[in-house]
């Protein structure tokens, strides 16, 4: 069954606890936490010490978004705050060879590692780091913002790297513009983690709208 990762960036920081039981109680797999610099993408979200904070009073899964133009330089600070994932941007990597000290640092520190895909970057990209890399996460919106549209050519993506998977393990996540239609198209093209932000959060009915995700 696909995974639900609602976003946090649409939840309310004023009522975060409250709203982090929800998501819980309806039958959320993971929390997805957008990490944003105002330099890699033109909007400004939350660090490391918020993360911290929410480790302290949710038991799910940590799945770190980094849309940040330097990973390596905070990333120690996200698996200390305990991030359970952490997926940063293919482009925000200078090179072959940083990218995959990234990839092993992970990993050294016991976590889960993904990087992620921007509309316009195909996966032929990332092709070579897959066999290492516990997610792929390709953006279905530009990334900066919640409450954007899905973006077709998601789809192609999702299936592209479903066929490529072979011996590989990762998880396909797709972010960006998610609700139960949309949804239900990156399920049937392979995707294995959906994540929506706006959808659940300024949903009336949560937990439907949870459920219409599954
Ligand atoms: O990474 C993101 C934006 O850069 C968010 O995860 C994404 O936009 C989720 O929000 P929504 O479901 O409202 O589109
Ligand atoms: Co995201």
């Amino acid at each position: 069954m696909v995974k639900v990762a609602p976003s946090v960036l649409s939840a309310n920081f004023a009522e975060l606890k409250k709203d982090l039981d929800s998501i819980q109680k309806y039958g959320a797999d993971w929390i997805h936490y957008d990490v944003m610099d105002g330099h890699f993408v033109p909007n400004i979200s939350f660090g490391y010490s918020i993360l911290a904070d929410v480790k302290k009073v949710s038991d799910l899964y940590l799945d770190v978004h980094l849309m940040i133009s330097d990973p390596k330089k905070y990333v120690d600070e996200f698996i200390k705050a305990g991030a359970d994932l952490i997926t940063f941007h293919i482009e925000a990597m200078e090179s072959e060879e940083k990218t995959r000290e990234l990839i092993e640092y992970i990993h050294q520190h016991n976590k889960h590692v993904g990087i992620s895909i921007k509309p316009a970057t195909p996966v032929s990209t990332i092709e070579k780091y897959l066999n290492d890399l516990d997610l792929v996460l390709v953006m279905s919106v530009e990334p900066g913002f919640g409450g954007q549209s899905f973006q077709d050519m998601a789809i192609a993506k999702i299936k592209e790297l479903k066929d490529k998977r072979q011996d590989a393990h990762y998880l396909i996540e797709v972010d960006g513009g998610i609700n139960d239609q949309t949804g239900k198209l990156c399920k049937d093209a392979g995707a294995d983690v959906l994540v929506a932000g706006s959808y659940v959060f300024n949903a009336d009915n949560r937990q439907a709208a949870i459920d219409s995700l599954k």
